[in-house]
Order: C-alpha cells, then structure tokens, then sequence
C-alpha cells in the first residue's frame, strides 16, 4: 500500500534519514523502532506530509504521495504529547475533526458514538479530559484519530506518557483496535518490547538508516546486524576475526565450576565467576566473568538463581544458539556502549 524508496532528508549538517526505503501492507501493524534522534519521528512527519524528503519518493497505492497537500493525505498522525482540548468534552473533541470537514450532523454524531465505542468509552462523552485517567485521555486521543477513518495511522510514542501497567493494558487494546477498523499502523517507540508485542514487522532504525525490517521473531533470532543484536532483546556479542557471534542470555545453560556444563555434545564451553545477580520475578539474570572476555557474559535463568556472586561456574551453549554476524556491515554505537 505505502512505498517508501530511498527516502533522505538532512537538517543542516545533520543527516537525518540516509536512504530509507519500506514497504508497508495494507492493514498491516507496523512499528519504526530505534534510539533517540535515530530519525523515526523524521520520517513520520514525511508521510504525514510536515516535511518534504530532499530525495526519494513516496508512494501511495501507486500514486505520489508527496504530491498532495498534508490535509488531503489520507493520513493521520498522532502525536507523542497527544493534544487534546482540555476545554472540551470527550464528544467534542473527538468531532472536531469532522465538524472542520463541515460533514452533516448526524453523520458526525454517528461517527463519534462508534469511534467512542470501539475505543471503550461509550458512557464518557460529556467528560472533561481532567476528569480521566491517563490511559482514558490516550483513548480519547485514538478516537480522535479513528474517526477521520485514515487509510494510514501513524503513531509517535503512543504509550510512552502512560506508567508501565496501563501502558501493558494499552498495548493489548491498540493491538485490538488496529484488528477491528483495518487501520493501517505505523507506530513509532524507542522501547523493544512495546515493538515486538504491538507490531506485525518492525523496521529497525540506527542513525537515519533501516537496519533491518522483519516479524519480531525474526529479527530477535534472526538480527542481520550486530546493532539490530544488540538493541532488539539483551545479548551477548563476542568478536571474532570475519564478524560477530551473537548468543541470547537464556541460550547459555549454567552448571558447577567443575566444567562440562551441559554434560557432552558440541558447541562453547567457558568457566568463569559470577560477579552479578538480579531477580526479576519470572527470570533471573546473572553476569560472569570469563577471564579471555573483556565484559562479562549475561545468562538468563528462569525463575531465583541458584548460584549466587562469587561462585565459579561453568557456561555452555549448543552451535544453534550461536548467530553469525559478517564483518563489513555498518554499524552503529550499540546502546549502553561507549561509541
Ligand atoms: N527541525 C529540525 N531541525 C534540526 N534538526 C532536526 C529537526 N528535527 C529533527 N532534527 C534532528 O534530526 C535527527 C532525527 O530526529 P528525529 O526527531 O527524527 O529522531 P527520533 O528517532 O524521532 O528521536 P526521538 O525518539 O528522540 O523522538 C536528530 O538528530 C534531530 O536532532
């Protein structure tokens, strides 16, 4: 439906999307994810019709895009500080839109009784925003954006002004609204989880480039780059002389310092010593030092770690669960790693 081709786009001296091409299917869920100032808010603003790209194009069922004025586009964004009129009732602010198209009535009031009940909130329509909750205002906010009835949706950090247990709460919802009006989604977060739970494919963007674009479960198995290895999930990067290995925490099993770890069969074999614990309800997450290692490798374990800081330990994964990396792609900082 939407086709983006070598989309750049420079501020000044800063380049902020460098040859950004995807591809986006009709009702399809899709998610820009990346860290700060990686360009994703950029390019949301392109197709939004906000931002002219200085090359590439944009295509729409075949047509330019970037041809059409913003307000023509059947495009709809939501912003990250989503504004709503806190002068106005729920009802009047998800009309508003509507009412400045000059549409009849009826037809309005209509549409904003199912846009209220699609997102749950049928009995609040006489509400003031000050008299909802957080996660209440962010519904009111996709009401607003539903009822123009987009062909696209783009949503820039739609969760992220909402604390951890509504912003859960809020996910499963969007993922059901997205199901129930055939909206096309293109949401924006820096944050994995939120990504790889909401989205169908995730492009996965570093320093103004699409690293890697794919369903969550492959690009958690599957990363192409040691960035994309880095930021999707917790891992561990050990360098070699032709590129990068790159083993999940919860792939490495953890046995007694007298060695054999996994009792046979190929694959790595290390010893080390533990140096952190953490607990983490459902796993634990343990670090080991490896004296051949300039950084320590992370295991995952489920539920209270048996061993504790301090003990030796022996490390063990099977050839599968290591994932080769080439040299010779660029890459970024990895996050939480000096550049
Ligand atoms: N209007 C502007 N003028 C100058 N530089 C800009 C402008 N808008 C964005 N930039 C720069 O372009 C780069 C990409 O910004 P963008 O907002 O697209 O990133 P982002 O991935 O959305 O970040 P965040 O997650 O922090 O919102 C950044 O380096 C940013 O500082």
């Amino acid at each position: 439906m939407i086709e983006i081709k070598g989309v750049s786009h420079r501020f000044g001296g800063i380049k902020a999307l460098d040859d950004v091409s995807l591809d986006i299917g009709e009702g399809e869920f899709c998610a820009l994810l990346g860290p700060s100032g990686c360009g994703k808010t950029t390019l949301l603003r392109i197709l939004a019709g906000f931002e002219t790209p200085d090359a590439g194009t944009v295509t729409l069922d075949g047509e330019d895009l970037l041809r059409v004025p913003p307000h023509r586009r059947p495009v709809n964004l939501m912003f990250q500080s989503f504004a709503i009129f806190p002068h106005m009732s729920v009802e009047r602010n998800v009309a508003y839109g509507l009412e400045r198209e000059r549409l009849p009535r009826r037809e309005i009031r209509e549409r904003v009784d199912a846009a209220l009940a699609t997102v749950g909130l049928p009995t609040y329509a006489r509400r003031r925003p000050h008299q909802l909750s957080g996660g209440q205002r962010q519904r009111v906010a996709l009401a607003r954006a539903i009822v123009k009835r987009p062909r696209l949706l783009l949503l820039d950090e739609p969760l992220s002004a909402l604390d951890k247990q509504v912003r859960v709460k809020m996910q499963l919802e969007l993922k059901r609204l997205q199901n129930e009006v055939g909206i096309t989604f293109l949401v924006v977060t820096h944050d994995q989880e939120e990504a790889m739970s909401l989205a169908d494919r995730i492009a996965v963007m570093n320093a103004g480039r699409i690293e890697q674009t794919d369903a969550p479960v492959e690009l958690y198995e599957r990363p192409r780059t040691a960035f994309v290895a880095g930021f999707v999930g917790a891992n561990n990067l050990f360098p070699g002389p032709d590129g990068i290995t790159a083993v999940r925490p919860e792939r490495i099993r953890i046995g007694d310092g007298g060695g054999d770890g996994d009792g046979g069969g190929e694959g790595v074999r290390l010893t080390g010593t533990v140096v952190d614990v953490s607990f983490h309800g459902g796993t634990s997450h343990l670090a080991v030092r490896v004296p051949a290692l300039d950084r320590p490798v992370l295991v995952a374990v489920q539920g209270p770690s048996r061993v504790v800081s301090g003990e030796r330990v022996s490390l063990a994964w099977p050839p599968e669960a290591a994932v080769r990396i080439p040299a010779g792609i660029p890459v970024g900082p990895i996050e939480g790693e000096e550049p």
